[in-house]
């Protein structure tokens, strides 16, 4: 089958993008990891397919699936404001305000007049079995009245005497899994080496987002995500969103803040409370082509 595509990026983190508007589009896990697949297929962080909404009110839907394993995942914010630049420069809409129906979400979209999109990314869930997050036999430790778990993880530093070391988590979702870990320097942060041991901890069923925060002030950060069946990408819109939340909860940051990725830069706001989180950022296309899957 020959399918056309859309290579496009927000803040480094990258796509390719398919329209299903106009006719279904069954890709199977090998299509889906061929179109991921940086050496002998396209290459991107993750595939979007667009699709007609199944709700009455709402404009499209869109899928996401992380182009390693072609897994189907519940979000994607960097994707989402690649998915408005999409439907606009593709006819498929006019509007500057979209609804769009993601796996488990409604989000409103808005093209900003400086061509970056704000995306609501409703509101952050903190209960930990709705993340999921399995607590039993863990006491958290309180901060500013948020939860900061302890994980063990392998520590096969000391081969002499193979141990677990200890690191703190904070951990929340937005519509997907996140555990955010605050550092000194993101530049020598141990992305590598804990990213894999905490999106695989037997904690998270559904595995796991991994972020490395550091707070450059109340209002900026500098992050880097470990995502979940993806390794560290240049950018996470979902993982900024999350770092931003956790950072307001522990009482390090203020509502609205920048945050720095190696990819670019997303500003995420949020009230608190019941609030719904806003994440406004770039999205770039880079080129079309076709591809026989
Ligand atoms: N790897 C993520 C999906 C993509 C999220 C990220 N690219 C974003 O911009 O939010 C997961 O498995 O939950």
């Amino acid at each position: 089958m020959r399918v056309r595509f859309t290579k496009m990026h927000g803040a480094g983190n990258d796509f390719v993008v398919l329209d299903a508007t106009r006719a279904p589009l069954a890709l199977n896990t090998a299509q889906l990891r061929h179109l991921g697949d940086r050496r002998f297929g396209v290459g991107a962080d993750q595939i979007l397919v667009v699709e007609p909404a199944t709700q009455a009110g709402v404009d499209f839907r869109y899928r996401i699936f992380n182009g390693a394993t072609g897994a189907e995942v519940e979000h994607c914010g960097n994707g989402s404001r690649c998915f408005v630049r999409y439907v606009r420069e593709h006819g498929l809409t006019d509007r500057d305000t979209i609804r769009v129906e993601t796996m488990n979400n409604l989000l409103e979209l808005r093209q900003q007049a400086d061509g970056r999109v704000t995306v609501d990314m409703n509101r952050p869930v903190f209960e930990p079995a709705l993340v999921p997050f399995n607590t039993e036999g863990l006491q958290a430790r309180e901060q500013n009245a948020f939860a900061l778990w302890p994980l063990d993880l392998p520590d096969d530093r000391r081969a002499r005497r193979p141990g677990t070391r200890e690191v703190e988590v904070a951990v929340l979702s937005m519509g997907n899994p996140h555990a955010v870990l605050r550092v000194e320097n993101v530049n020598e942060a141990p992305v590598a080496e804990l990213g894999p041991l905490i999106e695989a901890h037997p904690r998270f069923p559904r595995k796991v987002n991994v972020g490395f925060l550091q707070v450059l002030s109340r209002q900026q950060v500098a992050l880097r995500v470990f995502e979940r069946d993806a390794g560290e990408t240049l950018a996470c819109g979902t993982g900024a969103c999350a770092a931003v939340v956790a950072g307001i909860r522990l009482g390090w940051l203020d509502p609205h803040v920048d945050v720095d990725m190696r990819g670019g830069r997303l500003t995420v706001q949020w009230a608190g409370g019941d609030a719904s989180v806003l994440m406004t950022g770039p999205a770039e296309t880079v080129f079309e082509g076709e591809i026989e899957l």
